[in-house]
């Protein structure tokens, strides 16, 4: 059966919604919490670890009855079935949609839980020293060549877990900027360095040619029987990294129903394992699978990733908001925002709906933000004063990690400060000129986690996972497909033929062929 395909803005709840946002639109609402004695104790949710508020937003209780029934009646009960059970709900390319397969440890597929045995036990001979470079050195360095959700995921959660790390230093190449590879390349010496080669298609033309130029480095110091002990590969394209020169044994599969930018939680995690310990990734598997019971079982009204993804469908597409920020307070969470980026917007930026239709309505945020409290001091101003409206997630833990309570107590008074100045403005307040005059109302969700560990990252990507798979059946798109990344692939071919042969005419668009020509020139 295919996904349910309702266009949203046909349903009563929509309707409903416009009529309702109408009401609000210009409603200064800071006196809800007054005039409301229990609004932080409604628009709130508590499950294990992770307490999220979203009293903070410019919404009443009628808002999230007529939002969940928008839910309803998308069918988005029946499309979250489909998903867990594997359907092959990414309809567009024919493939089951199941990376919550890859962390329901209770119940893994056998080639998933042989997978994550092979990974086990080759991060565990690389950490103890027993899996020896050719000199017969132990590995210091292990360097991911992967772009996309062959990099992003990797990276994100081996920044995050800087904690838990243990003594190997991993690198990561994924941009075919050639000069950063050489950057990289110069920290490493060849007898201790392993190298994993990421690419779920293997075909990746970065990851390709970023993996060559590698080869033919460590080539330049020790032969070519060496590359077995120095180079493993992940792939769903078994062949294609055989042919690459790695060998069957070094290759970890994974597999077409694991989404590049969903896929952090399968083998494209060996370097997170590398980097925390196998019984660290598994800790963020677990963490992850708990969200996911939490996201299917739970009613939508205590659903954190549903909630969330209700609250941007509000202003999204009633306030006709264009991005959401989202700023965690951790400096260790510093790159998950690029990763969200793929993640969210990869998915959900898309104009035809599951009928094959024009869409007429906004799908797709756009996704930026940095850690807290640096961007106080950077883009705060335009979310305080600014003309746009730009809700924002909160991120912050209870507890630090270094002990430094000093240092903690101050960055969670400025995350707790920020949501309420947001809020609250100046209203009600003598102002004494008008640039100091802060209209508040702006809308922010609050997640406050105990303390950054493996787990609860776990959960808290998942969370944002389940999120935008919310948003995209509510939009009526296919979010697990990215057509759009195809065509500058294509013309890139005829760019870099032009440039090789140096023949600018061989492009038709003549801003492009000027541009080829000043290349060339210079
Ligand atoms: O893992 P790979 O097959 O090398 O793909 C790497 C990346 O490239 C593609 O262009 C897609 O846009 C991404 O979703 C993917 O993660």
């Amino acid at each position: 059966m295919p996904l349910p395909a309702i266009n949203p803005t046909k349903t009563n709840a929509w309707k409903a919604l416009e009529a309702h946002f109408q009401e609000l639109k210009d409603k200064q609402m800071q006196d809800v919490f007054s005039n409301e004695p229990t609004r932080a104790g409604r628009f709130k949710i508590e499950w294990k670890d992770f307490y999220v508020d979203y009293s903070k937003n410019r919404i009443t209780d009628k808002t999230i009855s007529l939002l969940l029934n928008l839910a309803e009646e998308v069918g988005l009960k029946e499309a979250i079935n489909q998903q867990f059970s594997g359907k092959p709900i990414n309809q567009t390319e024919g493939r089951a949609v199941l990376h919550t397969a890859l962390r329901d440890l209770n119940n893994l597929k056998p080639e998933v839980a042989s997978t994550l045995q092979k990974m086990k036990g080759f991060s565990e001979e690389i950490l103890s020293g027993k899996h020896k470079g050719f000199s017969g050195k132990p590995i210091t360095d292990v360097v991911n060549i992967g772009i996309g959700g062959s990099h992003l995921g990797p990276e994100m959660v081996t920044d995050a877990l800087q904690y838990y790390r243990n003594h190997l230093n991993i690198h990561f190449i994924a941009n075919i900027d050639g000069d950063d590879v050489k950057e990289i390349l110069k920290k490493l010496n060849p007898e201790t360095t392993l190298f994993i080669v990421v690419s779920k298609s293997f075909t990746t033309q970065e990851t390709i040619v970023n993996a060559t130029v590698v080869r033919d480095w460590f080539l330049k110091t020790t032969v070519e029987e060496n590359i077995q002990s120095h180079f493993v590969a992940v792939s769903a394209n078994i062949q294609g990294a055989i042919d690459f020169g790695i060998s069957e044994d070094n290759i970890f599969p994974m597999w077409d129903w694991v989404g590049g930018r969903f896929s952090l939680w399968s083998s494209v995690g060996l370097s997170i394992c590398c980097a925390v310990g196998y019984h660290n990734f598994e800790a963020i598997l677990k963490g992850a699978s708990e969200m996911d019971g939490h996201f299917k079982n739970e009613e939508f009204d205590k659903n954190i990733p549903i909630v969330l993804a209700l609250l941007s469908i509000w202003y999204n597409n009633f306030f006709k908001v264009e991005s959401e920020a989202v700023v965690a307070y951790s400096q260790y969470l510093n790159k998950l925002v690029p990763y969200l980026q793929q993640a969210i917007m990869e998915s959900n930026g898309k104009n035809i709906d599951r009928n094959g239709d024009k869409i007429d309505y906004q799908t797709g945020t756009i996704v930026w933000g940095n850690v807290g409290s640096n961007s106080q001091h950077a883009y705060f101003q335009l979310l305080h004063q600014g003309t746009k409206l730009i809700p924002t997630d909160f991120i912050g833990f209870s507890k630090p990690l270094q002990g430094n309570f000093k240092n903690h107590n101050i960055l969670m008074a400025n995350y707790l400060a920020q949501t309420e100045a947001l809020w609250e403005g100046t209203y009600n307040k003598e102002v004494e000129n008008p640039f100091k005059f802060f209209e508040g109302n702006k809308p922010t969700n609050s997640i406050l986690i105990k303390k950054l560990t493996p787990n609860s990252l776990g959960k808290l990507i998942a969370m944002y996972e389940h999120k935008l798979f919310v948003q995209g059946i509510i939009w009526n798109i296919f979010s697990y497909d990215q057509w759009g990344v195809e065509l500058g692939k294509t013309v890139a071919k005829g760019t870099l033929s032009s440039i090789e042969n140096k023949n600018a005419s061989e492009i038709k668009n003549s801003s492009t062929q000027n541009l080829i020509k000043k290349l060339l020139d210079s």
